[in-house]
C-alpha cells in the first residue's frame, strides 16, 4: 500500500497492492492493521455506504458537526469521480484549502478524509459506483453542506473536460448548501 499526503497534508492518497494474473485481480480493499500502520489513523470504521450515480452528478460538498464529524475512506469499483476534500477546520493551516484526485475502478485508488473536512465529488463516466467506510454514524441534525462552486474555495472541477456542462445537484445541494463563509462549521 502506497499513501501520499495531497495538498491537505492528513487527506491521505492510498494506493494498494493489485495482483493481477490471467483472471483479472485480487486486492484487499481494506485491512484494518495494514491501514493503522501505513497511516497512522486507528479510528475505527463503523458504517459502509454505496452510492451509484450518472455523468455530471455532483454530491457534496457535505460534513457532519462534531461529535458527530465523520472521517471517510472512499474508493470508486465502476467508472471514475473527481473526488474533493476542503478543509474546514478553522484552526488548520490550510484552512480553505482543497485536495482533489480521479478515483476510479481502473486505478483502485483510494482516499482517506479525516473527521472534520467537508467532502464531495463529480461522476466522470456515465455511472459510477461510489463505496465509503465512515468512523461515525450518520446524523441528519449534524450535516451541513457548502456550495461545490464557492469561488473562495475554487475548487478545480474537471467538468468542461468530461463533457458536463452543468453538474446534477439534489435539492439539498442546489438549495441547502451555503458559502464556507456563511458556513456553520
Ligand atoms: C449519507 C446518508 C444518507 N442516507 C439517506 C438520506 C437520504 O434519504 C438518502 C440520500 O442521502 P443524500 O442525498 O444525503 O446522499 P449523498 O448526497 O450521497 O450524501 C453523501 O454525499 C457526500 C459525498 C458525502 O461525503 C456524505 O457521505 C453524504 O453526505 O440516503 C442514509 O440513510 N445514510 C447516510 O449515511
Amino acid at each position: 500500500m502506497q499513501v501520499t499526503p495531497l495538498a491537505i497534508a492528513d487527506v491521505l492518497l492510498i494506493e494498494p497492492k493489485v495482483f493481477g494474473d490471467a483472471r483479472g485481480f485480487f486486492f484487499e480493499s481494506f485491512n484494518q492493521e495494514a491501514f493503522t500502520r501505513a497511516t497512522g489513523v486507528s479510528l475505527p470504521f463503523v458504517q459502509d455506504n454505496h452510492s451509484r450515480s450518472r455523468r455530471g452528478v455532483l454530491r457534496g460538498l457535505h460534513y457532519q458537526l462534531a461529535p458527530k464529524a465523520q472521517g471517510k475512506l472512499v474508493r470508486v469499483t465502476s467508472g471514475a469521480v473527481f473526488d474533493v476534500a476542503v478543509d474546514i477546520r478553522r484552526d488548520s493551516p490550510t484552512f480553505g484549502r482543497w485536495a482533489g484526485s480521479v478515483l476510479s475502478a481502473d486505478n483502485h485508488h483510494q482516499l482517506w478524509i479525516p473527521p472534520g473536512l467537508a467532502h464531495g465529488f463529480v461522476v466522470l463516466t456515465d455511472t459510477a459506483d461510489f463505496l465509503y467506510k465512515t468512523t461515525d454514524y450518520y446524523s441528519p441534525a449534524h450535516e451541513r453542506a457548502i456550495r461545490w462552486d464557492d469561488p473562495a474555495i475554487g475548487i478545480e472541477w474537471p467538468l468542461a473536460a468530461h463533457g458536463i456542462a452543468q453538474p446534477v445537484l439534489s435539492d439539498k445541494d442546489q438549495t441547502g448548501a451555503r458559502l464556507l463563509a456563511e458556513a456553520d462549521i
